[in-house]
């Protein structure tokens, strides 16, 4: 007999899993497959490409810097999530050498203000910070001169006020503040703070101050040099001290000055320099050394004198040596000058002067043996050869690097305490990820909120592993409800065949 002809497989053909019925199923599930793959790939794309975006100017001694961040919308508060997308090194000088014209002051940030804000999309502009925090040099100026470095100020805030950026404020922030944001800088891009790992130390080396930040158990012995935080849930007894004056350039100044009060007052005489290049010789302004609240003066010294190189590095560390004070410490310890600091703890990472110098120099990694006997035959190089091997670089740096070495060697050893053995603990570093070490980033966090007292509650999954895990999910029921409906067909065709 056909099957056609059974009564009863008649009536099982026309049961309702019907192959349209199934076509129709499958259709949806497609559908409802797509649609949640589109959803969760549109929604995770949407959530990264929306940033918002913070702008600080670093007005430093010697120049400025445009920095611009980014963070994602909805993860400000999450670490290591802030980034530096963009940095523009103002021409010229810093701001305080505006102080004889300071409506140039302002002008001065033009080009790198319109290149930063080209880098921040219209709709967000108005809505983006502007920050300018001002360091030693105006410090110093505001010490010299209070209506000169406030005139500076005011030329700057006018001129950042009417960018269609959200103006926030210019100021001079303490040397306290430049310690602890550097020390927060660096600790946030290395995730410290979230993962409650060990911290590391700041050390930050301008031309007018360089800041010394770092953890310690000890007592404070002096609260000025101590600031409390406390981050994500866990407390931060940090030490802090910033040194005015003992920025590399202010330090030659005051090297040039103890110099050059030994020589005959008679006008362009010669100051033997050993730590510069043999071969070196310029002829020099003394208002270029003495123009400084730094520098001790009788009078106003003018005239000129002949600066002269005399290349040795032992005689130049003896003098380098002299800028600082390691006899008088009525505290338990001290670094110099009658500092309190205690005994360094953890590793360090250097940056602004403090890299640009070791770098230059090839002296990030080895010992601090290795540096001072590199450094010995570096400095008694012949200008003339030194200028040979570096026709790029910008003379004035070149011809200070053997100072500036020696000066960061002494600095850190006789100054800071660190040995033959801790010098490993010193990271050279310019950046952390894509952005700069430096006091800025830190310091936007800290204006903007952005570090929580308290770790902010996190959902279980990160969104990406989310979509993940949705997405994994979704394909996987239509095809588990594809085999149940196989299994289903097959007993069913079984108890079909044992009808027949
Ligand atoms: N490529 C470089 N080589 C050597 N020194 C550099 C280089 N770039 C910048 N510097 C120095 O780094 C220092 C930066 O200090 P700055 O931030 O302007 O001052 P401060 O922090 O004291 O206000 C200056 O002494 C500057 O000359
Ligand atoms: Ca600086």
């Amino acid at each position: 007999m056909s099957p056609r002809q059974h009564p009863l497989l008649e009536m099982k053909t026309k049961n309702p899993w019907h192959r349209p019925l199934i076509i129709c199923v499958a259709i949806v599930f497609a559908v409802a497959v797509i649609g949640m793959v589109t959803t969760g790939v549109i929604q995770n794309r949407h959530i990264r490409q929306k940033y918002k975006y913070g702008i600080v100017l670093d007005a430093g001694s010697s120049h400025t810097s445009v920095y611009v961040y980014q963070w994602p919308a909805e993860k400000e508060n999450n670490t290591g999530m802030v980034q530096q997308t963009h940095v523009c090194n103002v021409k010229g000088k810093g701001i305080s050498s505006y102080a004889g014209s300071p409506d140039a002051a302002g002008s001065a940030l033009g080009e790198c203000m319109e290149e930063a804000r080209s880098k921040v999309p219209t709709e967000r502009q108005k809505e983006t910070p502007v920050y300018l925090g001002a360091t030693a040099g105006m410090r110093l100026l505001r010490m010299e001169n209070q209506s000169a470095s406030d005139q500076v100020l005011a030329s700057v805030e006018n001129f950042l006020k009417v960018t269609p950026l959200s103006y926030q404020g210019a100021c001079i922030i303490t040397g306290q503040e430049e310690g602890a944001y550097g020390w927060i800088t660096v600790n946030y891009l290395g995730d410290n703070f979230r993962k409650a790992q060990r911290t590391m130390g700041a050390l930050d080396l301008g031309g007018a101050s360089t800041q010394i930040t770092f953890v310690s158990g000890v007592e404070a012995q002096s609260p000025q040099d101590f600031i409390h935080f406390r981050l994500y849930g866990n407390e931060y007894h940090v030490y802090t001290h910033s040194f005015l004056c003992y920025g590399k350039d202010q330090a030659l100044r005051l090297a040039l000055s103890h110099r050059l009060r030994a020589l005959p007052e008679t006008t362009n005489s010669t100051l033997l320099d050993h730590c510069f290049h043999t071969g070196y010789r310029k002829q020099k302004d003394l208002s270029d050394v003495y123009d400084s609240p730094c520098v001790s003066k009788q009078g106003t010294p003018t005239g000129t004198f002949i600066h002269q190189g005399a290349g040795n590095w032992s005689l130049c560390h003896q003098h380098v040596q002299g800028l600082f004070n390691f006899s008088q410490c009525a505290k338990r310890s001290c670094s110099f000058n009658g500092v309190f600091q205690p005994p360094l703890q953890g590793t360090f990472g250097a940056f602004s002067a403090f890299f640009f110098v070791m770098n230059f120099l090839n002296l990030t990694s080895g010992s601090l043996d290795d540096a001072k006997q590199r450094l010995t035959s570096y400095c008694s190089t012949p200008w003339e050869k030194i200028q040979k091997d570096h026709p790029k670089v910008k003379e004035k740096y070149l011809s200070e690097y053997c100072f500036s070495g020696t000066y960061i060697l002494t600095l850190l050893e006789d100054g800071y305490n660190f040995t033959s053995d801790t010098w490993k603990e010193i990271k050279f570093i310019k950046k952390i990820g894509d952005s700069d070490a430096g006091w800025t980033l830190g310091y936007m966090l800290n204006m903007t909120n952005m570090i929580p007292a308290e770790a902010p509650d996190r959902p279980p999954l990160p969104h990406s592993g989310y979509v993940a895990v949705m997405v994994l999910l979704a394909l996987l029921l239509p095809g588990l409800l594809f085999l149940g409906y196989r299994l289903f067909r097959r007993s069913g065709s079984a108890s079909r065949k044992q009808i027949v």
